[in-house]
């Protein structure tokens, strides 16, 4: 770190600790602070999150602390709501409220990531573009994308059969290609599909860099005016080339698809509906093609990780459960027979599989700590001040596995806990309140006949070593499993 680094830091410091004095004092008479654990001087629990399986520390923190508990750091404060009851008053109830998004200066301001339904904040853009994404994935329209996604899941038995030890790349291949081609008629033909390797690595990045402290810019904003040629601000250049990537992401794909709509072989896709759509109506907007850049660059930006890590945790969590996988394939069998894969017609009719991958969705949550929202008011809950600008994190992992609603035994995998109905569908994977993921179907779709299919065609079984089976550790996704095709109904067999 250079010198002037240092003093802009020790200088930052200082004005933070008067900041965090200011703010102690004007919690309201009678009100306290809510509880969490101690923090240390100036930094308050900035050093106190660890940097992986951090939800696990969320969940011991809300075991000493209750329905709720709070962090503080230099720029930020955050509070985890731990009760399920009191997650549906503040996200739903109080939802007017709790639906902002933080505006990280890496991330918003200098990565440019501020045009995404994601991080924009609750009001005007954010309602319109999230009207207009519904319109294009809600539950009705779910069903017109059936046959994509049929095509990709064979595609995807396809290459498990072929090459299983590859299931990683396979996954993200299916599920990529999927969303590109929904989304912008695209047709990836291949994992190296230029589109789908700049999105991972570019989202991989951008994740990295919005932890905070990865860049002190994102603790100091006022770092960011520091010139790229300054000693020491090696960030702002390393910063700058990725928001490159950024605005490619959003700019490549809708380019390609807007050739093939001019050249007149563009496949029907989520850009050529709204086109269409906007081309018929004289009172459109006049930013309407920001509009449709926008709503589909977030689909293809949120829709492939998330189901891409939902399908490497049924991976891993069936390779812990034999028995589930067993009894599963029983009822696959009797439901579908033998001689076929099982089509959406058949979903309905797959009460045990249906549970295990409810179960699935709470006992191994994508997002284990959710994406955080911002209070944009102070507000009282139970007696606590909280003020606003306050980042809230429903805590998923915790929520998910609270015994007092998903019973004594919810620490463990059990999908019968789904099969009378009765259990509250783990909605909580998908976000909280006015902010709940708006691809939740298509997802669900995507990721559900695509485990059915695994399941009917193969055995997920544990990577055979010398010294005989290996378990992964837990969400360990770089260990082996093996795949062997179901002796009944191989590949061959089937009609592609
Ligand atoms: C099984 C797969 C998926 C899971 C588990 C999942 C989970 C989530 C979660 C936890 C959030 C944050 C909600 C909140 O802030 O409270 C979210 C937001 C979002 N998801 Fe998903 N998601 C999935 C699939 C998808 C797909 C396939 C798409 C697109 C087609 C998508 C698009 C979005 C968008 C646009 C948002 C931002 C909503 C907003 O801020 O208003 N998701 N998702």
């Amino acid at each position: 770190m250079s010198l002037s680094t240092v003093v802009f830091t020790g200088f930052a410091g200082v004005v933070l600790y008067f900041v965090s004095r200011w703010w102690n004092s004007r919690i309201p008479r009678g009100l306290k602070r809510p509880p969490g654990p101690p923090g240390h001087f100036l930094i308050g629990n900035l050093l106190d999150i660890p940097k992986s399986k951090e939800w696990l520390t969320f969940d011991r923190w809300a075991n000493q602390y209750g329905d709720l508990f709070y962090l503080s750091m230099p720029g930020a404060s955050m509070l985890f709501i731990n009760s399920y009851e009191l997650a549906k008053e503040l996200f739903d109830k109080r939802g007017s409220v709790y639906s902002d998004r933080y505006q990280s200066t890496v991330v918003n301001d200098l990565l440019k990531f501020d045009w995404t339904l994601i991080s924009a904040q609750h009001g005007g853009k954010w309602r319109r573009d999230r009207a207009y994404f519904h319109q294009l994935f809600n539950q009705n329209v779910a069903e017109k994308y059936h046959d994509v996604q049929i095509k990709y899941t064979k595609a995807l038995l396809k290459r498990l059969y072929q090459t299983p030890e590859d299931y990683r790349t396979h996954l993200r291949y299916i599920l990529g290609a999927s969303i590109l081609e929904v989304t912008y008629g695209i047709q990836a033909t291949s994992e190296k599909d230029p589109l789908l390797v700049l999105s991972e690595t570019t989202l991989e990045r951008v994740i990295e860099a919005g932890i905070p402290g990865t860049y002190l810019v994102d603790i100091f904003p006022a770092l960011k005016h520091i010139p790229s040629w300054f000693p020491g601000a090696k960030f702002k250049t390393e910063l700058e080339q990725l928001g490159k990537q950024v605005l490619e992401m959003q700019d490549r794909p809708i380019e390609i698809a807007k050739n093939s709509l001019k050249k007149g072989d563009a496949r029907p896709s989520a850009v050529s509906a709204l086109i269409e759509q906007f081309e018929n109506d004289s009172s459109r907007p006049d930013d309407y093609e920001d509009i449709i850049k926008h709503v589909t660059g977030v689909a293809y930006l949120a829709g492939i990780d998330t189901t891409n890590g939902l399908l490497l945790h049924f991976f891993y969590t069936i390779l812990l459960h034999p028995g589930v996988q067993k009894r599963a394939q029983e009822e696959l069998d009797e439901v579908v027979g033998p001689d076929a894969l099982p089509s959406f017609k058949d979903l309905g009719k797959l009460k045990y599989t249906r549970a295990v991958f409810e179960e699935l969705l709470r006992w191994n949550a994508v997002t284990p700590s959710g994406l955080p929202h911002v209070l944009n008011v102070d507000d009282v809950v139970n007696g606590y001040f909280i003020p606003k600008g306050t980042i809230v994190f429903g805590n998923t992992w915790t929520l998910l596995r609270s015994k007092s609603v998903y019973g004594p035994d919810a620490d463990q995998f059990n999908p019968d806990r789904f099969l009378d109905g009765r259990m509250p569908y783990p909605d909580f994977a998908f976000g909280y309140g006015r902010r709940a993921c708006p691809g939740q179907y298509f997802g669900e779709n995507a990721v559900f006949i695509a485990i059915v299919n695994i399941l009917h065609l193969f055995n997920i079984l544990p990577f055979e070593s010398e010294n005989g089976p290996e378990l992964p550790a837990e969400n360990d996704f770089e260990s082996g499993l093996a795949l062997s095709a179901n002796a009944v109904k191989t590949l061959e067999e089937l009609e592609f």
